[in-house]
This record gives structure tokens, sequence and C-alpha cells, in this order.
């Protein structure tokens, strides 16, 4: 297992480098989770060293309550309308920079926020990287009226795509179900290989109880992947520049 302090030094290296993405003037779009909440920090810092102007949109209650404790200006998303660059964490990374993302169980307005987006980009350590996505349990938003038969629409899209047997987990925490921010459920789907995640991503978004799913296709632009020593390395997918 990952020495967590070495993640730690891999997240900073990532949001620094990240950092130096931002200009002054731009609306700003924040992610969510531990990696996310380094980049808020050390915006924070240099928004205050350099005196920038920045204007930016939060994808949870939690970013904002930071953002906003750290002096940086935070508003609606419908009062700034469409974003220059949204900096936000993933759970995989894949060679064509598709993600999965909402093991915070954030994904929604996560993906409201990075579409509204210019460009996002996503900061990360090097263990989010993989070649096939799908061994990260892929977060699904549901609502809970009727959430048992949506999860057996889940199960038959998953048939139907030849990965039957793959639970679809509800998400808890000390017992309970696990809210989202609009209140939601979260059914985890372990998948543990996803061969084709543009298919499966139709399918889940065409039952109704679905709200959105944790995948991330042709959204991200580029990945900065943060290592120990404090380097990074920068994947692109130039055709999203
Ligand atoms: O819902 C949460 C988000 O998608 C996070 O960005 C994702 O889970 C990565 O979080 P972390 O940086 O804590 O690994």
């Amino acid at each position: 297992m990952t020495d967590p302090a070495t993640i730690d030094l891999s997240k900073d290296a990532a949001a620094r480098a990240a950092v130096q993405l931002v200009e002054n003037g731009m609306k700003l779009g924040l992610g969510t989770g531990s990696t996310a909440k380094v980049f808020v920090d050390r915006l924070a810092e240099r928004v205050h060293a350099e005196g920038m102007d920045l204007r930016c949109a939060s994808t949870s209650k939690a970013t904002a309550d930071q953002a906003r404790e750290l002096g940086l200006v935070v508003m609606e998303l419908d009062d700034l309308g469409w974003l220059d660059l949204t900096i936000d964490g993933a759970d995989e990374v894949d060679p064509d920079l598709n993600l999965i993302k909402g093991g915070g169980a954030a994904h929604l307005r996560e993906k409201i926020v990075a579409t509204a987006s210019d460009r996002m980009v996503v900061v990360a350590d090097q263990g989010k990287v993989v070649d096939c996505l799908g061994k990260f349990k892929l977060p699904v938003e549901v609502i809970p009226f009727g959430w048992q038969s949506t999860r057996t629409h889940i199960e038959r899209v998953l048939e139907e795509l030849g990965m039957a047997e793959r639970p679809a987990i509800l998400r808890e925490r000390d017992g309970k179900p696990v809210l989202t921010d609009e209140s939601n459920l979260i059914l985890d789907l372990a998948l543990e290989q996803i061969h084709d995640a543009r298919a499966l991503a139709r399918g889940l978004s065409s039952i109704a109880g679905v709200v959105e799913h944790g995948l991330f296709l042709n959204i991200c632009s580029l990945a900065i992947i943060g290592c120990p020593d404090g380097s990074v390395v920068e994947l692109r997918r130039e055709d999203l520049e």
C-alpha cells in the first residue's frame, strides 16, 4: 500500500502546478475531494500573495465553505455563467483522459460545473492512473423514490452489456445511506473493468431514476499527475484543449 505521506506530497505537487494555470480575472470552477482541497489551499495562497481577482463556483458545500473561509469569492454557477477553467480531482484517469469521479458523492455538481467550463483540468496522484476504468466502483446518483427499482434497471443494463452479476451497492456511512448535496442516494457499481464506457454511460443515463453517473467521458483535457518527489507528469488531450 502507498504511504499516505507520499500521496500527500503528490497531491501538493499537482495542486501547485495547477495553480499556475489560473489567470487574474478568471471565473473558476472548484472541485471536491482531498486533492481539490489542497488545490484550494494553494490557490488561496496565490490569490492573497498576488492580489488576484477571481470569482469561483463550487462543486460542493464542503468546498464552498473551505474557499469562503480562505477568503475566496464563491458565487452561484448561474450568476457566473460560463467558466474559464475548472480544476478537480478524480478517482481514476485512463490514457484517453476519461475519468471515474464521485468517490466523494459530488460527481453530479462536478459534471455540471466541468461542462460549463472552457477547460477541465484534473489534479491527482499516480495511484489514480489506470489502463482501463472500473477498478474503482462506479458511483451512480439515484433519487430515493423507488431506488430499488432503479437498481433493478441498472442491473439489467449491466446484463445487456455482458456485465451480469455485478453488484450495485447502496453507499452507507455509520449504517445510514449517504445523501448527496441534492439529497439523493449513491449506488456503487463493482465492475472491475469497463470495456465500453460510452455504451455504459448511455445505458445508465437512459434509466428514469438515475440522476448522474460518475463516468466523465471527453470532458477533461489535461491531467496533472503529482509525484512524491514534487515533480508532475502532464497527460493531455490536444483535441479538447
Ligand atoms: O465526489 C468526489 C470527487 O469526484 C473527487 O474529486 C474524487 O472522489 C477524488 O477525490 P480525492 O482527491 O479525495 O481522491
